[in-house]
This record gives structure tokens, sequence and C-alpha cells, in this order.
């Protein structure tokens, strides 16, 4: 469960792309904060604005305009100094198939500067708790969706993050590996970690999340618990909720 503390603030976020002679504002004016401790979901149809407020959030897209805070430091000016902090599991997962699965959490744990006499222990840790020790030294180009996801995630915290950022933890993913990120997630969560995800399952928003933001066209439109979302907009579950907010219209 989450603090009082924010551990990010974003005040006025603009993200504006040019593009084959057009302006998209991908993110139009939007203020939050994400508390720490806090399981903080954004949801949204295609083409909302989840992805790139992720990518600024995570560093590795610079804003138009306004601000973001990352654990006291300035994405523009400190992104060296976020770097370290967060985890990162990214939407296509960004593993090395001709590597096995032990070759490419020793990259990881290189890029991360974790230190070598702690290495081996911490590999052998998290490759227990996500149930891949057998498969350890295979090479992760043969493995299954939920191999990659679960090998994504734990390549992501070998350098004990403050923050994980997970893109899309359960897309396409089968029930029960489904329930084994969830727990994973919960387990971090309780650990101390601040989760902050993106998610097209409602289910997964309403079981995981402290708080959801819903973001339509770049704007942020509500911002609540799940419970206080249904409530507000008189649906029995964060499906209904979610097309009262967001509308019936399909996006390209
Ligand atoms: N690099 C880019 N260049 C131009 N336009 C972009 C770029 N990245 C995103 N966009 C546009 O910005 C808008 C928001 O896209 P974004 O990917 O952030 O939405 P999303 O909510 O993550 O959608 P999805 O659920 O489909 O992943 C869209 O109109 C998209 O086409």
């Amino acid at each position: 469960m989450s603090n009082l503390e924010p551990i990010i603030e974003v005040k006025n976020l603009v993200k504006v792309f040019h593009s084959r002679g057009r302006t998209i504002t991908a993110v139009d004016d939007v203020s939050f904060d994400v508390m720490e401790g806090e399981i903080f979901g954004m949801i949204g149809p295609n083409g909302a604005g989840k992805s790139t407020t992720f990518s600024m959030l995570t560093t590795l897209v610079k804003p138009s305009g306004g601000s973001i805070k990352v654990a006291g430091f300035d994405v523009y000016k400190q992104d060296d100094k976020i770097r370290p902090l967060i985890g990162i599991v990214p939407q296509k997962l960004s593993l090395y198939p001709d590597l096995t699965a032990r070759e490419n959490l020793e990259l990881m744990g290189r890029l991360y500067d974790v230190p070598k006499d702690v290495m081996n222990e911490k590999i052998e840790y998290y490759l227990k708790l996500v149930g891949l020790s057998s498969h350890a030294d295979r090479f992760t180009g043969g493995f299954s969706g939920g191999m990659k996801q679960r090998l994504s995630v734990i390549c992501a915290v070998l350098h004990e993050p403050q923050i994980i950022f997970w893109d899309e933890p359960s897309t396409g993913l089968d029930p029960q590996t489904r329930q084994s990120i969830w727990k994973l997630a919960k387990k971090f969560n309780g650990e101390g970690k601040t989760l902050v995800f993106t998610t097209h399952y409602m289910e997964e928003a309403d079981n995981l999340c402290d708080r959801v933001a819903v973001m339509n066209l770049g704007k942020m439109v509500a911002l609540d618990s799940p419970e206080s979302l249904k409530e507000k907009t008189g649906s029995s579950n964060l499906e209904e909720t979610f097309i009262n907010l967001t509308g019936e219209e399909v996006r390209d």
C-alpha cells in the first residue's frame, strides 16, 4: 500500500509529435502524482497517450512541455540520476534470443551496475522466484510468451529499483500466467516498490491498482481508486466505467 509522499510528480505535461506535415498532441496538459509504494495503472483507448506518457516518465522520450520529477529528480536535467532508480519492462520485450536466460540477466545486471559479488546469488534467487531455474541455460529465443514476460520482469528488477514501470504486463498471456504475473507484481509492491503500469485489461486494473488514471485523446479524464471510479460513474464494473469515460467510438 502507498505512503502519502509522491515519488513521481507530473505537472502540465505535453508531448507534441510532428509527423508527415501533421502535428499530433499525444499528451495534452496532464498533471498527476504517483505516491510512494502505490500500484498505479494507466488505462485508455488506443492512441490515448499512455505509451507516450510512459516513455516520458522513464526518461526515454523528452517532453515538449511541463515537468516530471521522479524520486525528486528532474527528467530534463537529471535523467542519469533517475535511471538507476527505475526498472522498465517494455511492451516489446527486449530479450536477446541468442543468449540464455542467465546470460540475458548477467547482461542487464552489468548494464545496471549490479555488484559482481552478489550477481550470481541474485540471478539464482530471481530465476527461482519466477520458476525459471531449470531453464536458466536455455536460449530465450525458444521461450513461450509467459516465460519471456517473467524473464523480462526479473531483468528489470535485478538492480533493485524503487519504481517498476511495466507496459502491458499480461497482454497475450494465458490466465494462469496472468495470475502469476499479478502475484509477482503484488510481491514486489509488498516489498515497498512502487509500480506504474499500462493495461488494456480492466480486470487487471481493478485487481491490482490502488489508483487508476484514465486517459483519452491525450488528456487525463479521471484518476481515482477503481472503487471510486465505478461509484462516480454509476457502473458495476471498470469496463463500463471505461466506456462511460472514454466513449464507445472505436479508435484507429
Ligand atoms: N513517434 C511518434 N510519432 C508520431 N506520432 C506518434 C508517435 N508516438 C505516438 N504517436 C501518436 O501519439 C498518439 C498517442 O499514442 P500512444 O502510443 O501514446 O497511445 P497509447 O494510449 O499508448 O495507445 P495504445 O493503447 O495503442 O498503445 C497517437 O495518435 C499516436 O499515433
